[in-house]
């Protein structure tokens, strides 16, 4: 395994498939001078661009391109790389790679991630900033983007730093009173005040951990599913929000049988919406398959939105359907959670009168899409664009809630005052916060985070 982290890797590190110019790229401990002589046939001036034939092993040009070396430390990895910028056919770049692994001895293919593991691994980027180079490629909005530029930059990392030296300050008084047990604890709480310490470690973490829930829902959105009885519009509203005709319209219950999905955005938040099946007693074998999964995508949704046609709510059939799929609704769930997720919707407003509260609107018409767009970013807790906005993930925000908790619980302990248990809920939460960056992160976290990155970054 440790040797492993040391072999010389190779990889494209431009998309798959043909583009204009593609990148091989080599990482390695060794010096690359044999390799670089091989392929290019002159010697390299460190960080500079040469344009040169690049040659197979019987001295063929394979391709006339760029090449670059970063001599080690400062390159992307911290190790020596050499890049080879060439035309981006699929075919010439798969030449190249295999080049590089006959010329160079020991090298093996990358795995994903593993250039950018190396970068972390050699300090040239905490774990926060890593994590924000796989959600920059992968951004799907605008606001993503920049907001993963953002935490690349250091946004988050620059803020659980300087939290992090607060606490450490605090730890070295509590440890240091705690090495001289003649000293009056209560004395000591008073005269560095540590319960004002405390109070501000804790206005400082909610701020930041308010600014990383929203990071956290640029990134990964929104789950939205439509549900409903047959014929109510599930699918118009789809169309509707995508601004495109993606499911299938017709006046006949019914119409859709499978999940149709698109993503969307509303001010720059990703929404993730399904489409699916009408909910009724199936009346085939392809309509119950549907149907299924229409409760399964129910299951996983942050918002249900439950479409009811305000054309037939006067119906007594069309009542009694809505009222068992309500019933199943809540036996899905408990009330709390359903009570959060469920959002009515009363569509079809441009053809019967709505009644007063809830959410009406007009899938054909448009009419009141923009008070649906408002409702779910308030239920997904989006706060109007912050300044400075950075992207997160749901893991950053569960270490810095963990963080908070323990130092609320310091706090309950120095009004005992107990400052052993304090200097050990002190201990927690510094190691809690520290695992952001990853100073304190366990080898299979490290793996899952990189095993996910494409191939080649
Ligand atoms: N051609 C190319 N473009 C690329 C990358 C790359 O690896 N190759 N990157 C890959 O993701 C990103 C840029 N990231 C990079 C980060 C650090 C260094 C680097 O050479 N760092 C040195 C020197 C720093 C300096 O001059 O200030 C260092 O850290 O010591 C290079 C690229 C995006 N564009
Ligand atoms: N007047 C009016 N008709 C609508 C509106 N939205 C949808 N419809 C009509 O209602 C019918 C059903 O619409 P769909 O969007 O297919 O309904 P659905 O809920 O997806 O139906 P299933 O796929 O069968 O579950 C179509 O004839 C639509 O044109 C609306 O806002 N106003
Ligand atoms: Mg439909």
């Amino acid at each position: 395994m440790l040797a492993r982290h040391q072999d010389p890797i190779v990889a494209i590190a431009t998309a798959p498939g043909r583009g204009a110019v593609g990148i091989v790229r080599v990482s390695a401990r060794a010096p690359l001078e044999a390799l670089i002589h091989a392929l290019c046939g002159q010697a390299l001036k460190p960080r500079h661009a040469h344009y040169l034939p690049l040659r197979a092993a019987d001295g063929t040009v394979l391709d006339h391109g760029l090449a670059l070396h970063f001599p080690a430390p400062h390159s992307y990895t911290g190790e020596q790389v050499l890049e080879l910028q060439a035309h981006g056919g699929p075919v010439l770049l798969q030449l190249l790679l295999a080049r590089c692994l006959e010329a160079l001895p020991g090298a093996r293919l990358a795995e994903p991630g593993e250039f950018t593991q190396r970068a972390f691994l050699n300090g040239k980027l905490d774990l926060a900033q890593a994590e924000a180079v796989a959600d920059l490629i992968d951004a799907s909005t605008e606001t993503a983007a920049r907001s993963a530029a953002r935490a690349l930059d250091g946004a988050l990392s620059t803020e659980v730093n300087a939290l992090r030296d607060a606490l450490i300050h605090l730890r070295m008084f509590v440890e240091a009173t705690l090495d001289f047990p003649e000293e009056e604890d209560v004395e000591f709480v008073e005269q560095e005040n540590v319960l004002g310490q405390l109070g501000g470690l804790q206005q400082r973490l909610a701020q930041i951990l308010a600014r990383t829930r929203q990071g956290a829902l640029l990134r990964d959105g929104l789950q939205v599913v439509l549900a409903g009885q047959p014929n109510v519009g599930k699918s118009s509203l789809l169309n509707a929000l995508a601004g495109a005709e993606l499911a299938i319209v017709t006046p006949i219950p019914g119409t859709t049988r499978d999940r149709v999905s698109e993503q969307i955005q509303i001010e720059g938040v990703p929404l993730h919406i399904v489409d699916t099946a009408g909910l009724r007693e199936a009346s085939d074998e392809v309509e119950r398959i549907g149907v299924a999964r229409s409760w399964e995508s129910i299951a996983r949704a942050d918002v249900v939105l439950f479409l009811h046609d305000l054309t037939r709510l006067h119906e007594p059939e069309y009542q009694r359907e809505d009222e068992r799929i309500r019933a199943q609704l809540a036996a899905h769930d408990d009330a709390a959670h359903l009570e959060a997720r469920l959002l009515h919707v009363y569509n079809k407003a441009d053809a019967a009168a709505a009644p007063a509260g809830g959410l009406s609107l007009s899938a054909k018409s448009g009419a009141g899409l923009d008070a649906l767009r408002r409702e779910l970013l308030q239920r997904a807790g989006w706060q109007s664009v912050p300044e400075g906005l950075f992207i997160a993930r749901e893991r950053h925000v569960r270490a810095l809630r963990a963080t908070l908790e323990h130092v609320q619980q310091a706090e309950a302990q120095v009004r005992l005052p107990a400052l052993d248990l304090v200097a050990e809920e002190l201990r927690l939460a510094h190691e809690a916060l520290s695992a952001i960056t990853g100073q304190f992160t366990a080898d299979d976290l490290l793996g899952e985070i990189f095993g996910r990155f494409c191939i080649g970054k």
